[in-house]
């Protein structure tokens, strides 16, 4: 049923339809900064526009650009990158871009989001498409830096020059993406997996079940020192052996111990439950409910976001984890 994938390296892709734009990156913050910093050593022309002077105004100074208000950049621009929060894009999008668009510009996103909820429409005379890293900022600039890159999801919702995937490939391969490959998908799946595998797994799954794990182990009278290097410390090991050599590897570096007592136990915690839980957050990210759910909540200024954000912040887990931090720093490998 499932077609194989088409997934671009760095041999079929070239920067030729990159070459000789003007880039405008709207936004330096966790992906506008690496995308900015890669795309230059790459040797695009990239300029940086930001709303105001303040923090990442300063950031990009510093790293050698010369930032400009927003507006100013995208007048000058070819090829306008989205880089600031999803939220902010849509008003970003009305006042600063729309505007100043003629035939011709690029839009380009990191994530679907606006364009495959309807929050911003462009007209049909420019092209939309986009380069999604499948990892954190700070480490798409990492592995470039070091000889690597990050995998990217490419697709295109508007092809007017009829040359949109190249130049998302082109993005893609200045990028560092396409070192590892660039995978052809479209706005809608890429929209819909990113937000399924953010709330189910990367970000809330794997919180909840350490946090699970961890008060659990407190709450039973364990000394919390020793319960954050079980449950959270070396989580980090487990997950890097399943990256570098797959399940099988993973499952051949730990004891028969471990073997056994995760094949029949980890199948009771995780349980056909959670597999329907997951089901239910994918029917709300499918049906626009969880998109129309963020967009409100941003409208009243964020408040669940922000207790998250306090509350965590005054965790047990992250108490211990900032008493420890200096034996974890002590033991990490130096290279
Ligand atoms: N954070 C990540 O690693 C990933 C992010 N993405 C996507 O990349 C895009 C950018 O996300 P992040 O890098 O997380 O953003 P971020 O939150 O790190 O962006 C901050 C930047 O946007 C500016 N900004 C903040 N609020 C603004 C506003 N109201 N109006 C204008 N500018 C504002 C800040 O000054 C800063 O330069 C999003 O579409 C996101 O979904 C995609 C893959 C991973
Ligand atoms: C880092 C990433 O890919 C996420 C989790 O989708 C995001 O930050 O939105
Ligand atoms: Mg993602
Ligand atoms: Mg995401």
């Amino acid at each position: 049923m499932s077609r194989i994938a088409k997934i671009y390296t760095e041999k079929e892709t070239s920067l030729d339809a990159m070459k000789g734009k003007r880039i405008a990156i709207l936004g330096y913050g966790s992906q506008g900064r690496a995308w900015a910093l890669n795309l230059r050593d790459s040797g695009l022309n990239v300029t940086v526009g930001l709303e105001r002077e303040g923090k990442s105004w300063e950031q990009a100074k510093q790293d050698g650009f010369n930032p400009k208000r927003t507006e100013d950049a995208v007048k000058e621009a070819d090829v306008i990158i989205f880089l600031v929060p999803d939220m902010a894009q849509r008003v970003v999008y009305r006042e600063k871009v729309q505007p100043y668009l003629r035939e011709r510009m690029d839009l380009v996103f990191a994530h679907g989001f606006n364009i495959h909820y309807r929050l911003i429409e462009p007209p049909n005379n420019v092209d939309v498409y986009m380069v999604a890293p499948k990892g954190p900022g700070p480490i798409v600039r990492e592995f470039y830096v070091k000889g690597g890159g990050v995998p990217v999801l490419v697709a295109v919702h508007q092809n007017h020059s009829n040359k949109a995937l190249e130049k998302a490939l082109a993005i893609a391969k200045a990028l560092g993406g396409t070192r590892a490959g660039a995978i052809e998908t479209t706005f809608k799946e890429e929209t819909e997996t990113d937000l399924i595998g953010e709330q189910t797994i990367l970000v809330g799954g794997v919180m909840e079940l350490m946090k699970a794990a961890f008060e659990t182990l407190v709450e039973m009278g364990y000394q919390p020192e020793v319960a954050y290097f079980e449950t959270i410390n070396e989580l980090k090991m487990i997950v890097d052996l399943v990256y570098d050599k797959g399940f099988m590897g993973m499952l051949r570096s730990v004891s028969d111990t471990a073997k056994y007592g995760g094949f029949t136990v980890g199948k009771k915690v995780i349980n056909e439950e959670t597999r329907q839980r997951i089901r239910e957050a994918a029917e709300r990210v499918r049906s626009g409910k969880f998109a129309e759910e963020w967009i409100e909540e941003y409208g009243r200024g964020s408040p669940v976001l922000k207790k998250g954000m306090e509350d965590m912040d005054k965790s047990k887990e992250e108490e211990i984890g900032r008493r420890l931090k200096e034996i974890i720093e002590r033991g990490r490998p130096k290279s």
